[in-house]
């Protein structure tokens, strides 16, 4: 049995309280862990370890210094892969092959990628002319935010931790995370790593619980928090960022969405196929920028049907393990009643299930888990609540079209705005159709294809602010002008 302490200061401690939650293992719901829920007292302890931390060591290191010090992390999480794949997949449920190139492999990159970004990336310099015709210099100056709240969701725990923790100290800032209480495991063990590359004490601190009235929102209520920075769900996001609110912290949210695809008939079907079952069943579905709306130009609508169901009756459902499976559960039982709600809400809306709809059976050993069927349905509305609501499981409807212009109303029909995935061999037409797509991320042809130096966020109700890259500065640092008269 499993027990996750908070970390802070450098060292592994339990909450004063006693308390504690469980850690279960979606593949058959067993008891895996207890969690320490930290209260008021060890959210102050973390964050003030953090403050002090800014005025210590990791202060007075260099630019090179962190840099070089945050690369030994990467390089110690490549080191210990092994470990962080168990215990994400313990943690999450899913497949060994797919944490073992998605999740973990980031985890690493998150650290490097930024590292990079900071020191090849200059600030600004104007020289002014002045009325004494001497002038002056004027020299922009980044120095660290200070303490940063990162919350951060289940479904990509470590990547989605380190995608922000990789910026955050690469600026120079101190942290205090607060994973979800789903999926305590690869945030807690970073802290081992921490130590082992020593960055110093209270640099990176980790405290454990819930959202509201625990460690959530004791973290980001804290006065002494420069900036939170979220991901999750986006009524989440609305609570944090009134929070955020007193003592004016900046945010920086990544929320929820419910990103079309488009499907052309000038695609190459192969591809597009290929690239829609990754982007609505990878990860269970649970991956923000998955699709849950796919549209498909007529011409082409039935022989995608056909070849998107003949692939999900492939998919291969099993522990995460077994090197065949590339289906896991969803991450617990809660989410799994949530999933299937809006399995049976299709039903009542009028959808025809065109394949899945339901729970497996996985066997007397499994069948206790977080399991769900893949599923596709057709023939919705466009105001169904299964079109208009986020869903976040293995699941998407599929409906034809016949215009472009028609299929850019429909794509941009939704409160959110994070992500869509375009297949057409008309390179003229990506352009176009992805130019008008009201979101943050278009992918042409592809599907959570990754560059760390390009902007990150949701547009509309998916988020506020760019991540990735430069883009990070603005948020993880504070932009000073200095003026200096010649
Ligand atoms: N845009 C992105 O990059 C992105 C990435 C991954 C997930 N998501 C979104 O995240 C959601 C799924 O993740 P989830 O269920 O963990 O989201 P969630 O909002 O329920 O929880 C996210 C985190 O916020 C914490 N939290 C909850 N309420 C809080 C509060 N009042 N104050 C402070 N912290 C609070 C939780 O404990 C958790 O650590 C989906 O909506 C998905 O779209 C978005
Ligand atoms: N933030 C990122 C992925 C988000 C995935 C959402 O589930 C990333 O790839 O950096």
């Amino acid at each position: 049995m499993n027990e996750f302490k908070h970390f802070i200061n450098g060292a592994y401690v339990g909450s004063a309280s006693g308390k504690t939650f469980e850690n279960r293992c979606p593949v058959d719901n067993s008891l895996i862990g207890l969690v320490h829920e930290a209260g008021l007292d060890e959210v102050d302890q973390a964050v003030r370890a953090a403050k002090a931390a800014l005025k210590g060591p990791w202060g007075q290191l260099s630019q090179a210094q962190r840099i070089e010090l945050l690369n030994s992390v990467a390089e110690r999480i490549n080191q210990r892969f092994d470990e962080f794949l168990e215990a994400e997949c313990r943690d999450t449920g899913k497949p060994y092959s797919i944490a073992s190139h998605i999740d973990i492999p980031r985890g690493a990159a998150n650290f490097k990628a930024f590292s990079e970004t900071l020191a090849n990336h200059p600030t600004e310099a104007f020289r002014l002319d002045a009325p004494d015709h001497l002038g002056a210099i004027n020299l922009g100056h980044r120095t660290p935010k200070g303490v940063i709240a990162v919350i951060s969701p289940w479904n990509l725990p470590l990547l989605l931790m380190t995608w922000k923790v990789g910026p955050a100290l690469a600026c120079g800032n101190t942290v205090v995370v607060k994973p979800s209480e789903e999926t305590p495991a690869t945030t807690t063990l970073l802290g081992e790593v921490m130590n082992e590359c020593g960055v110093p004490p209270g640099v990176f601190n980790v405290v454990h619980g819930f959202g509201p009235n625990s460690a959530g929102e004791f973290l980001t209520t804290h006065p002494l928090i420069d900036a939170i920075t979220f991901t999750g769900e986006t009524r989440t996001g609305e609570a944090i960022m009134k929070a955020a609110a007193v003592g004016l912290r900046n945010i920086s949210l990544e929320c929820g969405g419910k990103n079309p695809g488009i499907v052309f008939a000038d695609c190459d079907l192969e591809k597009a196929v290929e690239g829609t079952m990754r982007s609505a069943f990878v990860n269970c579905g649970q991956v923000c920028l998955g699709t849950e709306r796919v549209y498909v130009e007529r011409p082409v609508y039935d022989a995608f049907l056909k070849r998107m169901k003949e692939q999900v009756a492939k998919l291969k459902l099993g522990r995460p393990e077994d090197t065949a499976a590339n289906f896991g559960p969803l991450v617990s039982l809660e989410h799994r009643n949530k999933v299937k709600y809006y399995y049976d809400l299709a039903v009542e809306e009028g959808a025809t299930v065109e394949i899945g709809g339901g729970i497996p059976d996985m066997g007397e050993a499994l069948n206790g888990g977080a399991w769900i069927e893949p599923t596709i349905w057709t023939g919705l509305a466009d105001d169904a609540r299964v079109i208009r609501e986020e869903i976040f499981g293995p699941c998407c409807h599929i409906r034809p079209f016949d215009t472009e212009e028609e299929v850019i109303q429909l794509a941009n029909d939704t409160e959110y705005g994070l992500a869509a995935a375009i297949w057409t061999e008309n390179s003229s037409r990506a352009i176009r159709v992805a130019e008008q797509i009201e979101a943050g991320l278009v992918w042409v042809n592809s599907w959570f294809l990754r560059d760390l130096r390009t902007a990150f966020g949701g547009a509309k109700q998916s988020g506020i602010g760019r991540e990735g890259g430069v883009h990070g500065l603005e948020f993880y640092t504070e932009l000073k002008n200095i003026c200096i008269k010649l």
